[in-house]
């Protein structure tokens, strides 16, 4: 059967959450809530990775990620998607090249934790990243300082748009991005996965 790419009208302004989601938790869902309202985006998809390129442990099944996050994610504006394993693409600069052109009457944002925003510079073409979406970056406990301090901030000053007038990165041209200072969740899949709560079948 074709796959079914999420539905996205003219115009729209989506946000794209990328994760391993080995499990998702409250802290992905309650991201994504303040993401729809302090970016101004219409909608958020969720990118359950194949893997991330830069872990070495294999994630859970990708069935099993997936299916966890929908019961976690329930939200009208939210699509719980798989995209990355039916386009091929494991590096977000690849991803979001192959959106933007799948989707090109779309705008994309790309979220992040602050977490991600510190390691940002290891990524795959992370400045071809900056240059062709804005980038939405939350708060994590204990992880704030690092990603203000990181070489993607350091670099990116100049684009940077206050917290406060984050409501302006939906429609601002790449490079933009932004730092919201959200109330912080401590949820992490490291710690459900320690508890054993969780597959414990990497894939
Ligand atoms: N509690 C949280 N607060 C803010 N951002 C978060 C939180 N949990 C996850 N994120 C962000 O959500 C995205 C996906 O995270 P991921 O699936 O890796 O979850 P994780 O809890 O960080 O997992 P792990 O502990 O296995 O590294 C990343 O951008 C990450 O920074
Ligand atoms: O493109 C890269 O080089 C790259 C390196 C590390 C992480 N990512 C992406 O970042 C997102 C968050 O990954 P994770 O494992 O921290 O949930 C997910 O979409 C990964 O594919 C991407």
């Amino acid at each position: 059967m074709r796959y079914q790419f999420p539905y996205a009208s003219k115009g729209q302004v989506i946000g794209l959450l990328g994760g391993s989601f080995d499990p998702a938790h409250e802290g992905h869902a309650h991201i994504t809530r303040e993401a729809l309202k302090r970016f101004g985006l219409d909608r958020v998809w969720w990118l359950v990775s194949p893997g991330n390129p830069l872990k070495t442990r294999g994630p859970a099944p990708l069935a099993d990620r997936v299916a966890r996050a929908r019961q976690v994610m329930q939200h009208p504006r939210v699509d719980v998607t798989d995209i990355e394993a039916h386009l091929g693409t494991r590096y977000t600069a690849q991803t979001i090249a192959r959106l933007q052109a799948i989707y090109p009457q779309v705008r994309f944002v790309w979220l992040m934790g602050a977490d991600n925003m510190a390691q940002f510079h290891l990524w795959q073409d992370w400045r071809g990243i900056m240059q062709s979406v804005p980038v939405g970056v939350l708060a994590r406990p204990g992880q704030r300082i690092s990603a203000r301090m990181s070489r993607a901030a350091a670099l990116y000053a100049p684009y940077r748009i206050a917290g406060r007038y984050g409501q302006l990165l939906a429609h601002a041209h790449a490079p933009a991005w932004s730092f919201v200072n959200v109330p912080m969740n401590d949820a992490s899949s490291t710690a459900i996965r320690a508890k054993g709560n969780w597959s414990t079948q990497a894939g």
